[in-house]
């Protein structure tokens, strides 16, 4: 990088000379984007505010309302007329942003976003909106990370049926149902074929889990026995995989100098560039959870993990396929998919779940089997990837990561169960639930996916886990930990201004830091959830649901 700096300077390149040329040839930042009023807004609340109890909280949940008027966007003509102009991918209807330096339409955010206006009775703009993802996938073949071309290597955790369903509970609309299936399928296809999917048997011996305990628990769940475990079954999962093997375009300097300063350079620079980029796709970007055999982020390797919470959604994602097909008349297709389902929950009860710990760890992958592994034989500088003959071993990570619980919050354990109590049981104990929310890991390792931040949406998925367990107890701790985050949230408002995209999981009110980029505020996910939770806890009794 340095080099090529110097090249062009001796060709006599200044900073002036580059800064005439980017503001004669690139519009400002934004200028693609049209401000818009959301489709179904008011001025006035829902009503249900004027039910919050506490009157602070009441006026925060106005002022959040108002601001999804101040996140609506649109494609503008002038990237319409000209789509190979823009790095913004066109969308038919307008969408909302997270905010800040994050002026596109995002996966992810997208679902808590969508909660959030279905609770502001904003159904039409929440429609748009999954309408828009659909729209990416008809393009695509799913989701991207984000509505850029940059962006299109990669998706980001699959939310996609959830928030069809959020939508679709309240509008009830089949019309929505019948043009979202078949593009589920598709997107389903996509996390479970190529680089995504991957084979694996269980590293420990066949046995099954770490600590031995999947025959009991896949038989209780009622998903068929394990009988033959010890025959070394071999399950198939998904990971994140992203197709870059280039620094990330949005982020260039900071992966060529991270490359650049491990020594890294020809293939082992392109897999540090995927696994990068991967975590990217995990929406965790980044976190020691990536961490393979160092402590700093040069040792991100993503691509030999299998992660509990995207096969947790995916589970969740067959049931929705199962359960929309079935509405729809589509017997065939539901079969498929509740097999599906209980395959992936099979696999993962048999070599996830940990019975010590309450909770569903990642896996690591380790090599494959001799006899399975295939050579790449492709001439492109890329590397190795596997096929869909090679069979990993694989073994538990340890690790706390509010991430294992997310399958808590997919179903993958019934609730009522003693599996469902065991979970519960291991977030209470795991040091992750602390003063100013829910902590993402117990590591400060700087990255803004640990320790101390807590994001929204994993504290979101904890709160409704715990309220949708069905154990004792587990309720009450979801209305605690809401009424936690809703005044961390008050606290951060008064004293900034502004709704942040993280906040300090030790700190009531403190906002969150780390990463490679400065802290954003506006903010999609952020208001979503606090609404959610406002209309669910903030009114009347704390364990009511009107
Ligand atoms: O540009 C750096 C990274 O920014 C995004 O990631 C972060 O913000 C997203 C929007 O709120 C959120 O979905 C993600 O979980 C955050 O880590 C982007 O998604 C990354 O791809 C990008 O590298």
């Amino acid at each position: 990088m340095a080099a090529d700096w110097e090249v062009l300077k001796a060709s006599g390149l200044t900073t002036e000379s580059l800064r005439k040329f980017v503001s004669d040839n690139f519009g400002d930042p934004g200028s693609d984007l049209k401000p818009v009023i959301p489709a179904g807004w008011s001025e006035n609340p829902p009503s249900w505010m004027s039910n919050v109890r506490d009157p602070e909280l009441r006026e925060l949940g106005t002022a959040v309302h108002g601001l999804w008027k101040t996140l609506c966007r649109q494609v503008s003509s002038s990237v319409l007329d000209n789509t190979d102009r823009h790095t913004l991918l066109p969308l038919p209807y307008p969408f909302i942003v997270p905010g800040d330096r994050f002026r596109e339409c995002y996966n992810w955010d997208s679902y808590w976003v969508i909660r959030g206006l279905v609770a502001c009775n904003m159904v039409p703009a929440a429609e748009q909106l999954v309408r828009n993802l659909l729209s990416l996938v008809d393009r695509w073949g799913f989701v991207p990370n984000g509505a850029r071309s940059y962006y299109t290597n990669r998706s980001q955790p699959p939310l996609l049926s959830a928030m069809v369903l959020a939508v679709w509970d309240a509008s009830g609309d089949n019309g929505l149902l019948a043009d979202a299936l078949p593009r589920l399928v598709a997107q389903h296809t996509y996390w479970t074929s190529g680089n995504k999917a991957v084979r694996v048997r269980a590293a420990s011996g066949c046995q099954g889990g770490a600590d031995g305990a999947a025959p009991g628990l896949a038989a209780a769940a009622g998903v068929g026995s394990t009988a033959d475990v010890d025959d070394c079954e071999v399950f198939e999962l998904s990971r994140y995989h992203a197709e870059l093997y280039e620094p990330r375009p949005e982020s260039l300097r900071e992966d060529i100098h991270l490359a650049a300063s491990a020594g890294l350079e020809g293939d082992q620079a392109a897999q540090l560039y995927c696994d990068i980029a991967s975590a990217a796709e995990s929406g965790w970007d980044f976190s020691t959870r990536w961490y393979v055999g160092g402590s700093s982020l040069e040792f991100t390797r993503t691509t030999q993990v299998i992660p509990a919470d995207l096969n947790a959604w995916l589970y969740r994602t067959e049931r929705d396929i199962a359960a929309i097909a079935a509405h729809l008349g589509d017997l065939q297709l539901r079969d498929t998919y509740t097999a599906a389902a209980a395959r992936r929950r099979h696999a993962m009860d048999a070599l996830m779940w940990n019975t010590v710990d309450g909770c569903w760890h990642d896996l690591l992958l380790q090599q494959p089997q001799p006899d399975s592994a295939v050579v790449n034989t492709s001439s492109e500088s890329r590397p190795p990837c596997s096929t869909a003959t090679t069979v990993y071993d694989a073994e538990q990570r340890s690790g706390v990561y509010a991430s294992n619980w997310v399958p808590l919050w997919c179903g993958c354990a019934a609730s009522g169960s003693a599996q469902a109590a065991a979970a519960v049981a291991g977030l209470q104990a795991s040091g992750l639930i602390q003063g100013g929310g829910l902590l993402t890991s117990t590591y400060p390792s700087g990255q803004q996916w640990d320790a101390p931040n807590a994001w929204p949406p994993l504290v979101h998925m904890a709160i409704e886990a715990l309220s949708e367990a069905q154990v004792p107890g587990a309720e009450s701790a979801a209305a605690e930990l809401a009424d936690r985050w809703m005044r961390a949230n008050l606290v951060a408002w008064h004293a900034t201004g502004a709704m942040h995209e993280k906040y300090d999981g030790y700190k009531m009110g403190g906002v969150g830091g780390g990463g490679e980029y400065e802290p954003q505020v506006g903010f999609g996910w952020s208001n979503g959830v606090l609404l959610t939770l406002l209309q669910r806890y903030g009114q009347g009794d704390k364990t009511s649901t009107s």
